[in-house]
């Protein structure tokens, strides 16, 4: 994937946002209702008071700018711009538009030229054409080596030999100065130099002169057995050997662009502007202050180097034994970690060396075996990252083999030049550019959740990204604890890589931020104070109270502890973690039980609510249930009252058609007589006129009962309160007692059949005894009848006591209000219903002496028969007389017989 030069700006986290913050996006421009943008976009990231160079003594001596005990170091990291200056050609070429103007000791301001894309953006409004950037420090083009060296890696030099580890790397555009400022050029030698020279100038007489103990691993020291002593010898002899042949035949040597492995030039120009160097030559006020005052007394220093690069995501050992005689087979270095998880390079080559010039021509061999190539901004540029370890051994000679031992190390790493992808034509390159991009983004990626870590403590942690590149992987330990790192960002005023430089710088302004992570010293210091509390259990830590000082504990290092001491501070941590872990689960506890009383809380609640609403949905049903019951009694009642009335219309309409037929029935007697077979037809229609005049009669007389017994029952039916009830129980009797009577007429109708059909039997003398069986049969049903009808106008008798002492009541409490208006009745339309309701009390006496038979009310329950039925009395002619009826009569005139005698009666009889 090709990246452009502004991906290592481009991480994913906060740092785009606060980018964006920095450079806001929106402008006033070309008539569009855009906010206005400021003039200068503040890319300012130092600007909170952190201590920064605050207390320079304490900060020199620890590393850290300590708040009080336990509290962590809070210094910033030290990021440092270098501005080289234009060269000749550059200047002609146009290049100084005065883009770069430092404005003061840490702030740089930047004008985009008329050229540059930046500005191209900013005359459309999206971004502003000037930046303002807070360093630690500036360095114009006019400072000198030796004066940035004295600025910058005086004091990590001295920090390393007081037991520190120091990192310093530079970072920027291709062609701006980099390898210029870390290892110079001619005789402007570079930091790596001078710091080589002044470390050795300052351990004069305190070198360890053996070789038997070498740094291993991550931070290990190991004691060397004889043999392995003298193949390190030949080593480091045959290095020094072949640096010193290759600079004997130095001279005539071109600088032939391709001899070098994979295509790059390892004996390039920069090798020999080193060579050019000749020795080590330094100022003499440089190191002025030589003596090794400040070094711990009787402790002897054994220094170690090693030089390898990252070239394309694969480690190579630059200090590799005779590389040039197989120079296409460079063997690739491997990444491992050690019991604790800490990284370091594989069987890397460590050599001893004893003095400044060693050094150098160690870095020089190195050098020829590093990867350069021509490319179109520098012709000798850096296509990997190169690292150069110095690891001091600080050796207590009275100690026993390693147990004293301290190791502190000082690296410095010159990082490829980012560039932009695009403008390289060779594939190579572009890939070189691709790898070097990759990493330089990771690196980036790393600061960004590194200070997002440090500025978000309450929030969960960022993973930091050192995994996904080797540099970051390598130089891990600094950002972690290990030591503290110093970034030095070096810029090209040159107006044409003028937008490269912008994004370098906004690279640069994350890493301002970020401030220096907590020391591994402050955690040694945490796990001894925790041995020095009391451990809950009575067992307190008291070695270290007899092993050692307490400021020497405070400034030592983990190594320094004895092992007891070592397993009583595993003893106390692993306590500790089980009581934090019991504090978890109790804490887990208290918030589970809170949150399922919470829980319960919601449900209570929820199921009140469900209750309210079902009683309410359940009281809203009945009130509708009620309404609809009412409307219906309503409708009922209007509906009979209209059948009533239309009944009452019927009965007029017949009386009013009688009394027409009477008018014209008397007519016919004026009619001439003599004419015989008319008149006998007159005759006949006369008779059959009063037959139908004798029936309208007895119509009439009985549709003049109904209505009094409908009026009777209407008033009946309006009675208020429980006579309301009481009537309707007993219409359902009288419905009852109705149908019993039907069906008994029918029984009756059909009794008399089969006396008709008996009565003819018995005159042919066929089947007599089959016809007094069936009389007998007859005459069973005929008692069974008779007390069912006994029954019922029983009941009927006690409904209508009922109802008449209720209307009685009803009477007495009108008569009691009088003032007050007749609501619950309507007033009678029949004088003799009227009658009736003045004299209820009589009425109703009269009514109850009287006999059953002779009630209208049961009346209209058989309209059919005659209410002759009494004992004892005479009999009364009637029409339509069955036989069976006739026997009825015969009987009841009499007491009524028991079943059994009525048969041999009857039987007598026929
Ligand atoms: N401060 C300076 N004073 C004088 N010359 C300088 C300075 N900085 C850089 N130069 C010159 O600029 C040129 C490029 O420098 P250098 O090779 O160090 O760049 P670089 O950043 O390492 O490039 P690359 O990333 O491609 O390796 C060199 O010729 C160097 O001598």
């Amino acid at each position: 994937m090709a990246l452009s030069l502004s991906s290592p700006c481009g991480c994913p986290s906060d740092e785009d946002e606060e980018m964006a913050v920095f450079e806001s996006t929106a402008a006033e421009h070309g008539g569009l209702s855009r906010p206005r943008l400021p003039e200068i976009s503040v890319i300012s990231p130092g600007l909170d008071p952190r201590p920064t160079t605050a207390e320079p003594k304490l900060a020199v001596k620890s590393g850290l700018v300590r708040q009080g005990s336990g509290e962590e170091n809070t210094e910033r990291v030290k990021v440092y711009l270098r501005i080289r200056p234009l060269t000749e050609t550059e200047r002609e070429r146009g290049e100084e538009q005065g883009c770069v103007a430092v404005q003061d000791e840490g702030t740089l301001l930047l004008k985009a030229p008329k050229e540059s894309q930046n500005m191209r953006t900013a005359e459309r409004g999206i971004t502003q054409s000037m930046h303002k950037f807070s360093f630690s420090k500036i360095f114009g083009p006019e400072t000198t080596q030796q004066q940035f060296y004295e600025s910058t890696m005086k004091t990590m030099v001295k920090d390393v030999l007081q037991g520190e580890n120091r990192l310093l790397y530079t970072y920027g555009v291709t062609n701006s100065g980099k390898t210029y400022t870390i290892q110079g050029s001619g005789r402007e030698t570079g930091l790596l130099p001078r710091a080589l020279a002044s470390l050795f100038r300052k351990l004069q007489g305190r070198l360890y002169g053996a070789m038997d103990l070498k740094p291993v691993m991550y931070q290990d020291v190991r004691q060397l057995e004889p043999g392995e002593v003298r193949v390190e010898e030949i080593r480091r002899n045959s290095l020094l050997k072949e640096d010193e042949n290759l600079t004997s035949r130095r001279v005539g040597t071109t600088t032939n662009g391709d001899s070098g492995f994979g295509g790059l030039s390892s004996t390039s120009n920069i090798a020999s502007q080193l060579e050019d160097t000749d020795s080590v030559c330094l100022e003499p006020d440089s190191l002025s202050h030589s003596g090794g005052d400040d070094l711990e007394e009787g402790v002897q220093f054994s220094i170690w180097v090693s030089f390898y690069e990252i070239y394309n995501e694969f480690l190579y050992d630059l200090l590799d034994a005779s590389p040039s005689l197989q120079p296409r087979k460079r063997v690739t270095l491997r990444l491992s970690d050690d019991k604790q998880g800490n990284p370091y390079v594989k069987d890397l080559t460590w050599i001893q060396v004893r003095s400044a010039e060693e050094a150098w021509k160690i870095l020089r061999a190195g050098r020829r075996n590093q990867s350069f190539a021509s490319t179109h901004l520098n012709q000798n540029s850096s296509r990997s990252h190169s690292i150069f370890s110095i690891r001091v051994l600080h050796i207590r000679p009275e100690a026993d083999s390693g147990q004293a031992m301290h190791i502190s190390e000082l690296t410095v790493c010159d990082l490829a030049g980012s560039e932009r992808c695009k403008e390289q034509r060779n594939g190579e390159r572009m890939k070189e550019a691709n790898n070097i991009n990759t990493s330089l983004l990771t690196l980036g990626r790393c600061i960004a959740a590194l200070r997002h870590n440090q500025n978000n403590k309450s929030r969960p942690p960022q993973v930091v990204p050192f995994r996904d590149s080797k540099l970051t992987r390598v130089l891990q330990g600094f950002f972690c604890g290990r030591g503290t790192s110093s970034m030095v960002v070096n810029i090209n005023p040159c107006a044409s890589i003028y937008d490269e430089t912008l994004q370098a710088l906004k690279f640069s302004a994350i890493a301002t931020q970020l401030v220096h992570g907590p020391s591994t010293k402050t955690r040694v210091a945490y796990i001894l104070s925790l041995l020095r509390e009391p451990t809950g259990n009575g067992n307190e830590g008291t070695v270290l109270e007899e092993e050692e000082d307490e400021s020497d504990v405070e400034d030592g290092d983990i190594t320094m502890l004895n092992t007891e001491a070592l397993l009583q501070a595993i003893d106390v941590l692993k306590r500790e973690v089980q009581r934090q872990r019991e504090e978890k689960e109790i804490l887990e506890a208290n918030v589970r039980e809170q949150v399922v009383s919470e829980m319960m809380e919601v449900i209570t609640g929820m199921q009140d609510g469900f209750s309210e609403t079902l009683e309410a949905e359940r009281a809203l049903i009945e009130e509708r249930y009620e309404d609809k019951i009412t409307n219906l009694q309503k409708h009922l009642k209007k509906f009979y009252s209209q059948e009533l009335k239309e009944r009452d219309q019927e009965i007029e309409a017949l009386s009013a058609a009688l009394e027409k037929n009477k008018e014209a029935g008397s007519g016919p007697t004026s009619e001439p007589q003599g004419d015989a077979p008319r008149r006998s037809q007159r005759l006949t229609a006369q008779t059959e006129l009063c037959k139908l005049r004798a029936e309208l009669d007895q119509c009439r007389a009985e549709l003049l009962t109904k209505t009094q017994e409908l009026i009777k029952l209407k008033m009946q039916l309006e009675v208020p309160g429980s006579t309301g009830t009481l009537t309707g129980a007993a219409d359902r009797k009288l419905e009852e007692g109705q149908r019993n009577l039907r069906q008994l007429r029918l029984d009756l109708q059909r009794l008399g059949l089969d006396l008709q059909s008996g009565e003819r039997a018995c005159c042919r003398n066929t089947g007599g005894e089959r016809l007094r069986q069936a009389l007998n049969a007859a005459d069973e049903t005929l008692v069974k009848q008779d007390q069912i009808l006994v029954e019922l106008q029983n009941g009927l008798i006690l409904v209508k006591a009922d109802l008449r002492r209720k209307a009685d009541t009803l009477a007495q409490t009108q008569a009691t209000r009088p003032q007050l208006p007749p609501s619950g009745f309507s007033a009678p339309t029949t004088p003799g219903s009227c009658k009736k309701r003045g004299c209820g009390a009589a009425a109703s006496c009269d009514a109850e002496n009287r006999p059953p038979q002779k009630r209208p009310f049961f009346q209209s329950l058989f309209p059919t028969r005659t209410p002759t039925r009494k004992y004892n009395t005479c009999p009364v002619e009637e029409p339509n007389v069955t036989p069976y009826s006739r026997i009825l009569r015969s009987r009841q005139r009499s007491p009524p017989p028991s079943p059994v005698t009525t048969p041999r009666t009857l039987r007598g009889k026929y």
